[in-house]
């Protein structure tokens, strides 16, 4: 075996956390290598997870005509029409053209991929297998190593992964045909998006969780207003279920038992029931750090496991697993590693964005959140029917929610459902980040007619309630 080849920092997995890393200890000047298994980079965020199901939802929103619908009360739909190439063919375009981008910026940097697959031979050592038809092994060696491999769907065993039409969230973007009936286990973030996207191209849906509240962690007036407007899109709940058999005939459709001993009868089936880490296989025992029971890697504030020159970040060490932060993660590793000081921690507020039909998204403390600590807050609310921009487009159910410290009037809450509210949040997040409120919102000249006017108008509908709630006039209210 020719010895090592010497770097300043090893990388392993090139999703958004390795890159961001990798770009990052770059930039610091530092010699940097990132093994990657897969053909191209990008992990899950481009290849199999985040990108594909952003550019499948707006295909479906395109091809079925739901914008059309909400604006002229036509259903100028063509998804009777509508073939699976229809559905995939600008996903792969943006799959490949994102990964060519991120790509490129690595080489920019300077950065050495390696293509195989990382495993650990010492503290120091990172092994690189290879794939076949080359074969073969090399040996890496560095100061510091950053472990960014990600996670993988889970497989509950009562499914029969190997049937053509039974899909776990990475096979589905392979699908030849769009399915007739789909029963989606699993109403998280990944059920609730896809489960929206086939609705809205005509599929029958059923979604099938152990829970009874659709995405719990949401603002519960956000959570409501989605399942019900799910609901009306046609999406069936069967809530506190759980499937207790999977029949799978090579043809005809598939029979699900619940637990409850209602049977559904669908053509395919998508589970998506979280996601698990492969952290086993890198041989961590071999670098000398443990894993929790259920497989992730702890690290501490600076992302740094139990062996402090070996940090971990993204999926690998579990909540929030989600790309937006899986990068922030790997720059703060980077920067700590190397002692630089240009990012010592995360960003103080991470905003959530779920790409649900409608959109969904929030940062800072619900309602009930900020009640449970014993805030004094108060809440306003403006609904995208009673501003212009939302009459427009034709959005009847969206809404901004903000809450507000009630002394100071200050912004520590934003939830939005509606159009463009993955967009529309980071007005709120900008606010919440300079430590404004209202003052800073009635101040703001915003363009009209625009959705970032609600700010304003929910604004007012906190100072009137304000006012209502401690009895001064209006007049007064200046003084916050
Ligand atoms: C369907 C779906 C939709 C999603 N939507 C969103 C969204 O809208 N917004 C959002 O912020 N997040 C979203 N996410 C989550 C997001 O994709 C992940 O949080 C993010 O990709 C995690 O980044 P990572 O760098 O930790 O790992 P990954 O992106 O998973 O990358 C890990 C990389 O490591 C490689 N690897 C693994 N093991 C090894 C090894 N031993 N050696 C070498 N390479 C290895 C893998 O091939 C992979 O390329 C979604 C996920 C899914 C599945
Ligand atoms: N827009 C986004 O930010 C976005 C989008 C997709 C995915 N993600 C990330 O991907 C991760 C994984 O998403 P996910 O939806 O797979 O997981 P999840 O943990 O969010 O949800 C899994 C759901 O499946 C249910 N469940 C699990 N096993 C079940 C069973 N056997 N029968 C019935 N219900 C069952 C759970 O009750 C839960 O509601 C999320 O944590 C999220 O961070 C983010």
């Amino acid at each position: 075996m020719p010895p090592a080849i010497e770097y300043d920092l090893i990388v392993i997995g090139a999703g958004p956390g390795g890159v961001a890393a990798a770009d990052t200890a770059a930039l610091l000047g530092k010699r940097v290598a990132i093994v990657e298994r897969n053909t191209v980079v990008g992990g899950a965020a481009v290849n199999t997870g985040t990108i594909p199901s952003k550019t499948l939802r707006e295909t479906a929103l395109a091809i079925a005509g739901v914008k059309a619908r909400a604006l002229i009360g036509v259903d100028v739909s063509v998804r009777r029409e509508a073939k699976i190439e229809d559905l995939v063919r600008h996903e792969r375009v943006v799959t490949a053209s994102e990964a060519h981008q991120m790509r490129t910026l690595l080489d920019r940097y300077g950065v050495t991929v390696y293509r195989g697959t990382g495993k650990f031979v010492d503290q120091h050592t990172v092994r690189v297998t290879r794939p076949s038809p080359i074969g073969g092994t090399e040996d890496l060696r560095a100061d510091k190593i950053i472990i960014a491999i990600g996670s993988c769907p889970m497989r509950p065993a009562v499914f029969p992964f190997e049937h053509p039409r039974i899909h776990d969230s990475d096979e589905l973007l392979y699908i030849t045909t769009i399915p007739r009936s789909l029963a989606v286990i699993g109403g998280g973030v990944i059920g609730s998006e896809y489960a929206c996207m086939f609705s809205a191209l005509g599929v029958r849906v059923h979604l099938i969780d152990g829970r009874d509240v659709l995405l719990p962690f949401l603002d519960p007036d956000l959570s409501h207003t989605l399942a019900q407007t799910m609901e009306r899109q046609g999406i069936v709940f069967h809530w506190k279920e759980q499937v207790e058999s999977c029949k799978a005939p090579r043809s005809g459709e598939i029979e699900l038992r619940l637990k409850s001993g209602k049977e559904l009868a669908v053509g395919h089936v998508l589970v998506c029931a979280g996601r698990t880490s492969y952290a086993d296989r890198l041989a961590p025992e071999a670098a000398g750090f443990g894993l929790t029971p259920r497989g992730l890697i702890p690290v501490d504030e600076h992302f740094r496991t139990t062996v402090q020159h070996i940090y971990a970040v993204g999926d690998v060490i579990g909540f929030p697993a989600l790309a937006s932060t899986s990068s922030e993660q790997g720059r703060v590793a980077a920067c700590h590693a190397f002692g630089s000081n240009a990012k010592q921690a995360l960003a103080q507020y991470l905003p959530a964005g779920i790409y649900t039909i409608p959109e969904v998204s929030s940062v800072g403390l619900t309602e009930q959140q900020a009640r449970e600590k014993n805030i004094p807050i108060v809440v306003g609310r403006a609904d995208y029917d009673q501003n212009p921009r939302g009459k427009i487009i034709g959005d009847k159910t969206g809404f901004l929610k903000l809450i507000f410290e009630r002394d100071e009037m200050k912004l520590i809450g934003v939830h939005v459902i509606g159009e463009q509210a993955t967009e529309l949040v980071h007005i709120g997040l900008t606010v919440m980040m300079t430590g404004g409120g209202a003052n800073l919102f009635l101040a703001t000249c915003f363009n009209y007619p625009t959705l970032g006017d609600l700010y304003k108008l929910a604004t007012h509908d906190a100072i009137l309630k304000r006012s209502e709630l401690l009895g001064r006039v209006q007049a007064s209210l200046s003084r916050w």
